[in-house]
Order: C-alpha cells, then sequence, then structure tokens
C-alpha cells in the first residue's frame, strides 16, 4: 500500500546550511509533485506542546454543551471565530461529523484590518471556563505559523525562487487560521455514508495537521484512496489551492477526508498557512500552466481563478457555512 513521505525539515530553519536547504527543497518538490501531501518532522513544536494542546482540547469539548456555545461562531461575527456544534459545516455539501473551535490571528479592534471591517479578521474566542486552552493553543499556532514560514522558504528553493519569494510576495501579512476539532466516536450502526470531513482540497498555500493517536485521515492518491496514519511528534502537510494556482498545477491541491472509526472521539489540529487576504492569485512567472476542471472533486478548476485570495476564501467559506454568512458579512 502506498504511503506518504516523510521530510525532516530542520535546515528550512538555518539560512546558512544550503545543501541540507536544498535537499529539503528536492523532497518537498517530489512529494508535492506525487502527492501534495507528506509528513513533516524537525518542525520545531514539542511533544509537550502537543500533548497540553490536545490534553486542553479533550476538555474543552467535554464541557456541557451550554458552556461551548457561550462562544459560538455566531458572536464571532465578520471574524469567523468561536465554537461550532455537530453538524454546524458543511464541507462538501452534507454535514460534518464534527464540532470545532475555529481561530486564528489575534488581532484587537483597534487594528487597522479589523477598523476596515475585513471579513475574517479579528480576535479569536476562548472559553470563559477554561484558560488553559487559550495558552496551550497559542503556544502550538505560535510554533506551526514559525514551521509554515519556513516550509515557504523551502517550497521557494524548490521551485527556483529566491528564499524570501513567497514571504515578500503572499506572507507578509498571512492570513494564518486554526481550528480545534472533535470527530465523535461514530456508533456501529452510523450511516457509512456520513463524512467526519467530506472529500475537499484545502484552500490556501499550506495546512499544518497535528492529530491524536486515533486516524481516520484519507488522501486521494493515484492509485486510489489511502490512509495517513498518525506518526507521533509528526505533523502532515498538504498544500492548497493557492498553491496549485500559483504553480500553474506543478504543484497538487490532493483532495482528502476523513472518517472516525476508531470508536474513540478523535482530535485533529490543522492550521492554514495562507496568502495574504489582499494578495491577487496569478501564477508565477516561468511555471507551466493546466488549463480544464481536470476531474477535480468539485468539478471548478483553480486555474480559472482571478482575484484577491481573500475573494476566493470568501466564496469557498460561504458554502461551508451558509447560514452564518449573511449575519456575518451584511
Ligand atoms: O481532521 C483532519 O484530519 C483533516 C481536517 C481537514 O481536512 C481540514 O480541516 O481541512
Ligand atoms: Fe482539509
Amino acid at each position: 500500500m502506498a504511503t506518504l513521505p516523510v521530510i525532516e525539515m530542520s535546515p528550512l530553519f538555518d539560512r546558512v546550511d544550503a545543501v541540507g536547504r536544498a535537499r529539503v527543497a528536492g523532497e518537498i518538490a517530489r512529494a508535492c509533485e506525487a502527492h501534495g501531501f507528506f509528513y513533516l518532522t524537525g518542525h520545531g513544536i514539542d511533544l509537550a506542546t502537543l500533548a497540553d494542546l490536545e490534553a486542553q482540547s479533550r476538555r474543552f469539548f467535554a464541557l456541557p454543551e451550554e458552556e461551548k456555545l457561550r462562544i459560538d461562531m455566531a458572536r464571532g461575527g465578520r471574524a469567523w471565530r468561536g465554537y461550532f456544534p455537530v453538524g454546524g459545516e458543511l464541507t462538501s455539501g452534507a454535514p460534518d461529523q464534527k464540532e470545532g473551535l475555529y481561530l486564528g490571528t489575534d488581532l484587537a479592534a483597534d487594528h487597522r484590518r479589523v477598523q476596515a471591517r475585513m471579513p475574517l479578521h479579528g480576535a479569536n474566542l476562548w472559553p470563559p471556563a477554561l484558560p488553559e486552552l487559550k495558552v496551550a493553543a497559542e503556544a502550538y499556532m505560535a510554533g506551526a505559523t514559525r514551521a509554515a514560514a519556513a516550509l515557504m522558504e523551502g517550497f521557494s528553493i524548490s521551485l527556483s525562487l529566491p528564499d524570501n519569494y513567497f514571504r515578500d510576495a503572499y506572507t507578509t501579512e498571512p492570513t494564518v487560521l486554526f481550528r480545534i476539532f472533535n470527530y465523535p466516536a461514530q456508533g456501529l450502526g452510523a450511516d457509512a455514508g456520513s463524512w467526519g470531513v467530506g472529500e475537499h482540497t484545502d484552500y490556501g498555500l499550506l495546512t499544518l495537521l497535528a492529530q491524536d493517536r486515533f486516524g481516520g485521515l484519507q488522501v486521494k492518491a493515484p492509485g486510489g484512496w489511502i490512509e495517513a496514519p498518525p506518526i507521533e511528534g509528526a505533523l502532515v502537510c498538504n498544500i492548497g489551492d493557492m498553491l496549485e494556482r500559483l504553480t500553474g498545477g506543478r504543484y497538487r491541491s490532493t483532495p482528502h477526508r476523513v472518517r472516525n472509526v476508531s470508536g474513540h472521539d478523535r482530535l485533529s489540529f490543522p492550521l492554514f498557512f495562507d496568502p495574504d487576504f489582499n494578495a491577487r492569485m496569478a501564477p508565477l512567472p516561468g511555471v507551466a500552466i493546466t488549463t480544464g476542471a481536470d476531474g477535480r472533486w468539485d468539478g471548478a478548476s483553480v486555474h480559472d481563478f482571478d482575484g484577491t485570495y481573500g475573494d476566493y476564501l470568501l466564496s469557498k467559506v460561504a458554502k461551508v457555512f451558509p447560514n452564518l454568512v449573511d449575519e456575518a458579512l451584511t
């Protein structure tokens, strides 16, 4: 059975290790041309940080529903932050069998982007009953954001671009969203057609995912669906639609989905490291273009898209949270 590659990324934190960086860049290129998915080690996030995030998240989801609903997404307004219950999100048109907490770069009310009423920008909502969750999640977000920024240097090198190319062009002010998901244990009689998360691709540049030990993530490989089982201490990395768009299809934004058949509640922690909301998303000069829908899961082609990353993201969010859109954006 096909397995996903493991990339040890620590040379990307060392600007003088040209040989190590070139090696990692080569591994990134091969992984992204083949799968668009790989595991990451050497990402700088220690086991204690991962364990604390998991422990505090379990405590959060075990709170009574009314306690969790004190930070309901409806209260996050246009910032799109807060808790949503099982069935509250429709990733591929049907309700997902998961509950979650939406977080992201924490911007105060006086930040210029919040003052400008930019959607998806604003303050995180934290459960008043569990202050430890904020500490654990902020530590993880800082580590994962640092790893994603370093990884983007590897992507630049892999495309024969200057190390800081993506940072300077797209991620000086990245869009960083972070989610904490719980996929409740599904009973034996569960509907075989119901997914924790339905088949989809991610929207932006990179997703870094921590997951607990129970598994359930599946990736669409050329020969069929394969599992991406947990590896202790490693993160799963996959690329999003905008990296496919920028590279003209050379790097793939690969469909994936989740079904939790472990008999336990499964937690996962995706951090989305995405372009500046205002960045215009056109193919990189000098990179081959593919056109057409290419049999994508949603029948759409990212190569037809012309606009800012914010335009793209909002069009997607409107589909997965149809009930919230009018409320938050009008
Ligand atoms: O929970 C997972 O393993 C994957 C979640 C996911 O694909 C997503 O949030 O985009
Ligand atoms: Fe995803």
